[in-house]
């Protein structure tokens, strides 16, 4: 017997929120993820625009003190409810976890890569000396002055747009960006050069997101999230992680990593580069292991390097770069 109002149609769900920043590359990627979301559930998703302080001021990113400015927005609205689950840059993402939300996700990786757009088609190798190159990551700076030390590097922020048409203007002869980003926002057409990570590595998660809801939520009503889980990416960007807790630095330092999870094995390369690109601790270490899901493995293989970068001065790199920064 069915009572009147519990028929199926009267149970049908609505459709999940799923919150995300306005900008077009965070429109772009959560949209992406609904969609791959809704193809293997049947899950049905809607977006939810939120303003992030990161979005509205115009102080220099790595001015802003503390990481997360692009997340914390959204985590107060998965923490009042209002949204049911968001997704990030995973490389936007502090390393300490949120209290009551998890990583109930984390989709396969997009191109780590970080890319040069440049005036004339020009490759990295032939700008001439004294280039305007535009950049306002440190980590982007001092790799790149270790490669080229004959450049100008100019900070600048704004949308990838914003950066673009500064080359467009002429006001700069090139700027470098992640390549994952410009393919979001349609503008992969701008790329003249890519940095392979034997010259430059990436920051740690760079190109992959994170699916992010309330903790008691992820093994219940929101398990259908997991369906875009890809456990070697999470692996990946575990061990780079790693790494930058334990040298206790964030997004805005100086720091490389880049882990590769394929055949039973999980390699980490990780580099520290003072600002001028002449001091830098760089390691690599290779591990076994069984499964893509043994996180132990990918933690201690992130501890391992990030200890042995410090026994040679890692720390002491991070932390100039730091005083630095707070220096005006
Ligand atoms: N810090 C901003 C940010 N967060 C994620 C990306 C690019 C996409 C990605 O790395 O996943 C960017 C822009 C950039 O670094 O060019």
């Amino acid at each position: 017997m069915t009572a009147e109002g519990t028929s199926a149609e009267g149970t049908t769900a609505a459709p999940a929120k799923l919150g995300t920043r306005r900008s077009t590359m965070a429109t772009t990627q959560s949209q992406g993820v609904a969609d791959t979301i809704t193809e293997r559930t049947g899950q049905a998703i809607e977006l939810e625009l939120i303003t992030s302080f990161g979005d509205v001021t115009k102080a220099h990113l790595t001015q802003l003190g503390g990481t997360g400015v692009f997340v914390n927005a959204l985590r107060d609205e998965l923490v009042a409810g209002t949204i049911d689950f968001a997704v990030h840059s995973l490389k936007d993402l502090p390393t300490t976890p949120a209290e009551g939300l998890v990583l109930a996700a984390i989709p396969e990786r997009d191109d780590p890569r970080d890319a040069l757009c440049a005036r004339d088609g020009l490759k990295f190798a032939d700008l001439p000396a004294g280039s305007q190159v535009g950049t306002g990551s440190p980590r982007r700076v001092a790799q790149l002055s270790a490669l080229r030390p004959d450049l100008v590097y100019v900070p600048i922020r704004g949308n990838a747009e914003t950066r673009l048409g500064k080359v467009a203007s002429g006001e700069l002869d090139a700027v470098v960006l992640a390549y994952a980003g410009l393919g979001r926002v349609g503008r992969r057409d701008s790329v003249t050069d890519v940095f392979e990570p034997e010259q430059m590595l990436p920051a740690p998660g760079q190109g992959a997101l994170a699916v992010e809801c309330r903790t008691e939520r992820a093994d219940t009503d929101l398990a259908y999230l997991s369906s875009v889980d890809h456990p070697a990416t999470r692996a990946e960007v575990v061990a780079e992680r790693t790494v930058l807790s334990e040298l206790e630095a964030g997004c805005a330092a100086p720091v490389g990593a880049y882990a590769e999870c394929t055949g039973g094995r999980l390699r980490l390369r990780a580099a520290v580069v003072a600002t001028d690109g002449a001091t830098a601790v760089r390691r690599e270490r290779t591990v076994d292991i069984a499964s893509p899901e043994d996180l132990d493995t990918a933690v201690g293989l992130g501890r391992d390097l990030a200890r042995e970068m410090i026994a040679e001065g890692a720390d002491r790199i991070v932390a100039e770069a730091f005083a630095e920064r707070d220096t005006p």
